[in-house]
């Protein structure tokens, strides 16, 4: 769907609309049958057939309303779940098309709240809000209409009653703007607090932060109760001030048709009528109030929706990417999450196609960065990054993770089955070839000791598994994946002892295959064999060469090689 139609009523909406506008003309009728049996009682001229008409007239005026009521709510209510389904799925297609590197914390709040409750308030716009502002608006006209006609100086005591609308609006949307928007914002960040809190609650609670000692949350929390306070401290007066404004149409009524009636000009039957409509008015009039209010705050979900509907994508993946090899080049990549705190300063290297390129350095030297970049999680600002000579910064990343198997610390494993998990790799992979890839990744006999074997469920995240076991089933998908290019985050440091022979054991398994491998090695024993090592530090590369080549030079890889050999004594 072209993006410019997805929030487009649909003529179920509309014709729902045409309805609620019958509906309150209608409404407006009862009066003036009611103003018509005060006349007749007071004229003496209300008989039994008189009384039946009015009465089968109001009940026909009740059905026929009840019938527009039924039809216009449910074609309402259908159009608009339609719109918000074509929204929704409209989102969670776009979603998949939004860069990357767009899923930072503070922004996946955002994507939260705009998919759930900014979808939902759309919904309630289409579905609630503006029917019964369109019905409330066409029964107060039709009111202000048939007074008008009767005694126009009461008409126009009405029609005050809803202009002074105009200025009371102007001020709460004001207020709207202003702490609407704020109020939204502080939300998206409650929500990327609040999931972060909860996805991370083993942690808090083992360091004894949970609960309210949890100052981030509590924080956001707190300053989304005070936004929401501040938010009605402004609205609220406006309100009431309007209500008390318009209540004084009432004793201007009594006044001004008592008056007449005095003077002669009025009959009783309508000075009684247009002295108590105020009172039915002043309410409607305040519920009108409250609707466009809620309806204008609700209508910063829309401008939200909207931006994420338009937000830039990911390049189009129309352009087939077959580099003629596999090798992996950066060029003078300069790279920083935040802005002016540059995590790479002037990277170049390449990984040879087919050969395993190591990539060593200090904690937070940007070895993780690297592999983030050749994966598109992240555009570098400067710098170009090649596979097979063709640049990727123009490839969809879905065409470029296409060639890539990726095994990293943050093991992600969803809430199924272990088959399932590692079948997620390549859905066509039969169950014989799943087993395959288990067993050169050394978890085939770990899960056969499982209850329901590889059709165990795993709970969330995998929940129910080591660290090390987590590991293995993450090479097992890359085994099964195959890609051309293997990017490796080798972290056994944190293993038991036979956890960590056994994921090496499996890296082993998976080095054989005739690959590109870019490994980030924590112990240098495992890149002794690397066809080349890159040595970072700083977001810097300071050295690169063979293991011997660089044993050679003395230099930064020398002194980690000596660190490691003397730790192992
Ligand atoms: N998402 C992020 N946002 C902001 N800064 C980040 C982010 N990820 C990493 N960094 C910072 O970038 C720098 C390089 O991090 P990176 O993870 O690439 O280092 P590393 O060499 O892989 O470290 P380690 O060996 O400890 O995993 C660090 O200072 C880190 O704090």
């Amino acid at each position: 769907m072209d993006q410019s139609n997805v929030m487009k009523k649909n003529g179920r909406f509309y014709f729902a609309m045409v309805l609620h506008v019958l509906e309150g003309m209608l409404s407006g009728c009862n009066f003036m049958v009611l103003y018509l049996s005060i006349r007749a009682l007071l004229e003496d001229t209300l008989n039994t057939k008189l009384l039946f008409t009015l009465t089968g007239t109001l009940a026909l005026i009740f059905v026929v309303r009840l019938i527009i009521y039924s039809i216009g709510y449910t074609q309402g209510q259908i159009g608009g779940a339609e719109v918000s389904k074509h929204i929704r799925l409209f989102l969670g297609d776009k979603i998949k098309k939004i860069p990357l590197s767009r899923f930072t914390k503070a922004q996946t709040g955002e994507y939260i709240n705009v998919v759930t409750s900014d979808v939902n308030n759309y919904e309630s716009i289409l579905t609630h809000k503006s029917g019964d502002i369109i019905k409330n608006i066409a029964l107060s006209l039709s009111l202000i209409f048939f007074v008008s006609t009767v005694y126009l100086p009461a008409g126009l005591i009405l029609l005050v009653v809803y202009l002074m609308l105009i200025p009371a609006l102007w001020f709460s949307f004001r207020s709207v703007k202003k702490y609407g928007n704020e109020k939204n914002q502080i939300l998206a960040d409650n929500v990327s607090n609040i999931v972060e809190y909860i996805t991370g609650i083993q942690t808090f609670r083992s360091y004894g932060i949970g609960g309210t000692k949890n100052k981030t949350v509590t924080d956001s929390m707190g300053a989304y109760s005070n936004i929401s306070y501040q938010y009605e401290k402004k609205v609220i007066p406006i309100g009431v001030s309007y209500n008390i404004i318009v209540w004084c149409s009432l004793p201007a009524m009594v006044l001004v048709a008592g008056n007449a009636w005095v003077s002669g000009l009025l009959d009783t039957a309508t000075f009684i009528m247009v002295s108590v409509l105020p009172i039915f008015a002043s309410k409607l009039a305040g519920t009108i109030f409250i609707d466009l209010t809620s309806y204008k705050n609700l209508m910063i979900s829309k401008r939200k929706i909207n931006k994420v509907i338009f937000e830039e994508e990911e390049p189009e993946s129309t352009v087939p990417f077959m580099p003629k090899n596999k090798d992996v080049c950066f060029e003078d990549v300069w790279f920083s999450y935040v802005e002016n705190e540059p995590v790479l300063t002037g990277v170049s290297f390449t990984a040879e196609n087919e050969e395993l390129t190591a990539i060593v350095g200090d904690s937070g030297s940007g070895k993780s960065t690297i592999l983030n970049l050749i994966s598109k999680y992240y555009k570098p600002q400067s710098g170009k990054i090649c596979i097979g000579g063709i640049p990727i910064t123009e490839i969809a990343s879905e065409k470029v993770l296409e060639l890539i198997s990726m095994v990293d610390q943050d093991v992600f494993l969803f809430n199924d089955t272990i088959k399932n998990n590692i079948r997620y790799a390549r859905p066509s992979a039969t169950d014989i070839e799943i087993i395959q890839a288990c067993k050169l990744a050394n978890c085939d006999a770990f899960i056969r000791k499982l209850e329901k074997g590889y059709d165990t469920p795993i709970g969330e995240n995998g929940s129910q598994l080591s660290g090390g076991e987590r590991q293995r089933l993450s090479i097992a998908r890359a085994i099964l994946k195959n890609s051309p290019i293997l990017l490796l985050d080798e972290a056994t440091a944190s293993l038991d002892i036979e956890n960590e022979l056994a994921v090496k054991d499996a890296i082993r398994n998976l080095l054989k295959e005739k690959k590109t491998v870019i490994m980030i090695a924590h112990t240098l024993s495992i890149v002794q064999n690397a066809n080349k090592i890159v040595v970072v530090s700083n977001g810097r590369i300071i050295e690169q060469g063979p293991h011997e080549e660089l044993l050679q030079k003395q230099g930064k890889y020398y002194s980690m090689w000596k660190a490691e050999e003397e730790l192992a004594v």
